[in-house]
């Protein structure tokens, strides 16, 4: 009899199923079984005898090594099956949870209210605003088992419905399950640790040590092997099989482990079409999810705002009131002494030329500390009191003067005299370098004061060079105009990451996933779904930052705004196909957050962020052009701040960087899918 014809008569038919997670973990070894359309078939074996693995490749969660399993139905949605662990979202409510199941099934509302009637009076659920978590362990595992029931499949496979059950409602789920099969014709696949509980089953199969031992119906049992209770049965058989294995025998079978060329196929092919009532039952789950989840929800729409605002309100701006000491040998009685002089003097001896020079530092936010000599002006410096000092020669204002009358005929004693001596703390470049900057456009500015005071041609005070209008970006750029790109498009990438990671892991973890492809769902439905709540989050998200960077702080931006939206939405979907790699590969949190970060820095530094590209090491310039965001931060750049478009290579190619990188992580979340065999974790 070939398996097709064997399935007619039988709901469910499992020949010769191979099954091993390692070498030496063989879990199942030629089992053999067959449940008759419309029976209970009770499962019945020792912990770890391999009863979850043989239902995983019944319902396609896993596939078997070698053998076959033939089903009489083809529709995922025939089949209600009730894991062992809970896999239900725990802050859903009941009424959430039958809702998302309803809608998955394709249940019409009426039918759903019906069904959902019809559950609570036999399970006796609790009230359906509460959530899974608030509910004891028993009423969470009824709930359970409401859901596999909630579609009226024709194929029912419950892991140990009745575990942490009272034995009243136990022996009532019993008796449901019973006219189910008898009256309605259902087929039912129970396993239990409870041996005694499956003498209600139409027929049972006794596994151990990856065999059914026997199979029958449980009277006919107990008289073949002339026991009072199943249990002892189950005791005889095992005691029978251990005593006819040997250690040579099981290396024997270990060698003998089939090998076929041809990997069986699930028993129900996995559809290729999308449904839109998947992904759209998918899409409410999310919005349950996000509506019992406020604060993360406040938290991924806060966050951009915070990140931007921040940026522009601590990075990039000129720090303010920094202290610089003076030492002026012009001006014994201090520095103070400046605000006597009036300043219609200016072109004359009497007019101490430091003060003019001073105050131009001053204009520019610097304090002025007078010191009298240089040693107290250095350990002013060395207490960090300053961050620096000058040096002003007791004859500064006539060596000053005659520097510039005498010009090349000035003495050696004039030029030396008329130096401004600077001793700074360059410890910290930044302060330093900006501090030497203004000192010097603060000296250049005093110089062409006094030309202009002193009626002499100003330009001749001036180093000649003009900077004309710049062909793009203003002559005075500040560092926030290059880091504001590089800062919305971390975010634009991390944000989506951010929420896929979270959201993909709590499924996975809490065996959600896994119940939703059990129950038809398919991974492209659960990406287009996930894809489309992310698009919408993505948008408030990008909202808020433009709103923050480019309309309440006014930064650059002159290019054209649907080319910039449109390639910060690339790099939020190429950050969400990351997000699928992240998930994909780990299986904890932890291992994600740990993923994340490292991931986080080398990509900031390597794609030229926060210091410009061309003065990185050669060899990691190679590298840092093949990153997510080198080539899209440039060409938010080059639209923002030189309006270029799309014909221009250099935003073209972030286009392409960012559809280049969404592919790419997808095929390489596709590549680890198939090899970890599922979106699973290990357990
Ligand atoms: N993903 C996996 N990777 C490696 N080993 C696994 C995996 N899943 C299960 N196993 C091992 O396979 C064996 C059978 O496990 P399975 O969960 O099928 O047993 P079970 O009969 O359902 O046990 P229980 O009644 O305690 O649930 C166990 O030894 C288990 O450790």
């Amino acid at each position: 009899m070939t398996m097709e014809s064997e399935v007619t008569n039988h709901a469910v038919v499992v020949r010769d199923a191979y099954k091993r997670y390692t070498r030496q973990a063989v879990v199942l070894k030629g089992l053999n079984m067959t449940v008759e359309k419309g029976t209970i078939y009770g499962f019945l074996g020792p912990s770890g005898c391999g009863k979850t693995t043989l239902l995983s490749c019944i319902v396609g969660r896993t596939t078997l090594d070698a053998g076959e399993i033939v089903l009489s139905v083809n529709s995922k949605s025939d089949i209600g099956y009730m894991p062992q662990e809970l896999a239900l979202n725990k802050e859903f409510s009941i009424k959430e949870t039958m809702s998302y199941y309803g809608m998955l099934y394709g249940m019409t509302k009426e039918e759903l209210v019906k069904r959902k009637a019809e559950m609570y009076s036999f399970l006796d659920l609790p009230n359906e605003n509460s959530t899974i978590d608030e509910i004891s362990g028993g009423q969470q595992r009824r709930v359970s088992l409401s859901v596999a029931l909630l579609h009226n499949p024709e194929l029912l496979i419950l892991d140990e419905p009745t575990v942490g059950v009272d034995p009243l409602l136990s022996h009532c789920i019993w008796q449901h399950l019973l006219t189910l099969s008898t009256v309605h014709g259902k087929t039912i696949i129970i396993t239990t640790h409870y041996i005694e509980d499956a003498k209600h089953a139409h027929r049972i199969g006794l596994m151990r040590a990856g065999t059914i031992l026997a199979e029958s119906d449980p009277k006919q049992m107990l008289t073949s092997y002339n026991c009072d209770t199943l249990e002892q049965v189950f005791l005889y058989l095992s005691h029978k099989q251990e005593s006819g294995i040997s250690y040579e025998a099981e290396q024997q079978e270990m060698k003998n482990y089939p090998n076929p060329t041809k990997k069986p196929v699930a028993p129900i092919k996995n559809r290729m079409d999308i449904c839109p009532v998947h992904i759209y039952s998918h899409i409410w789950k999310n919005i349950y999810w996000l509506k019992r989840n406020k604060p993360i929800l406040a938290f991924l729409l806060t966050l951009p705002i915070v990140i931007s605002a921040l940026f522009v309100l601590t990075i990039g701006r000129d720090p303010l009131g920094l202290k610089l000491g003076v030492v002026n040998e012009e001006l014994p009685d201090g520095i103070d002494v400046c605000n006597r002089f009036a300043a219609n003097l200016t072109c004359s001896l009497e007019y101490p030329m430091s003060c003019k020079f001073l105050d131009t530092l001053e204009k520019k936010q610097i304090n002025l500390i007078g010191y009298r000599d240089h040693e107290s002006a250095r350990r002013g410096v060395e207490r960090n009191h300053v961050w620096g000092y000058l040096y002003f020669s007791r004859n500064y204002t006539e060596a000053l003067f005659e520097r510039i009358i005498s010009n090349l005929r000035a003495s050696d004693e004039s030029l030396n005299t008329s130096e401004l001596k600077i001793w700074m703390d360059m410890s910290n470049q930044y302060i330093g370098n900006l501090l030497k900057r203004d000192m010097y456009f603060g000296y250049l500015s005093f110089l062409e004061h006094v030309y202009k005071t002193c009626d002499w041609p100003p330009e001749a005070a001036t180093v000649p060079i003009t900077y004309e209008d710049a062909v793009y970006g203003s002559n005075t750029p500040s560092f926030t105009d290059f880091a504001v790109p590089a800062v919305i498009q971390l975010s634009e990438f991390y944000l989506p990451m951010l929420f896929t990671v979270g959201a993909i892991l709590m499924e996975k973890r809490e065996g959600l996933l896994e119940r939703s492809f059990i129950s038809g769902m398919t991974l492209p439905e659960i990406m287009v779904g996930h894809a489309i709540v992310n698009f919408v989050i993505l948008s408030l998200q990008t909202l808020f930052m433009w709103v923050v960077l480019f309309i309440i702080f006014d930064n650059v931006f002159n290019g054209s705004l649907l080319l910039a939206i449109l390639l910060l939405y690339l790099v939020g979907f190429s950050g969400m196909c990351y997000g699928y790699f992240v998930s994909a590969i780990c299986d904890t949190d932890q291992a994600a957050t740990y993923m994340g970060l490292g991931s986080f820095f080398p990509l900031a530094m390597l794609s030229g962020m926060v210091w410009p590209f061309e003065g990185m090491h050669y060899l990691l310039r190679a590298i840092g052009w093949c990153l997510p965001l080198t080539l899209t931060t440039d060409a938010f750049r080059s639209i923002s701040s030189r309006s270029w478009g799309l014909n221009h290579p250099a935003v073209y190619a972030g286009f392409l960087s960012a559809i280049g990188w969404s592919l790419f992580f997808s095929l390489a979340t596709y590549a680890i899918i198939k090899l970890k065999n599922g979106l699973r974790t290990k357990s």
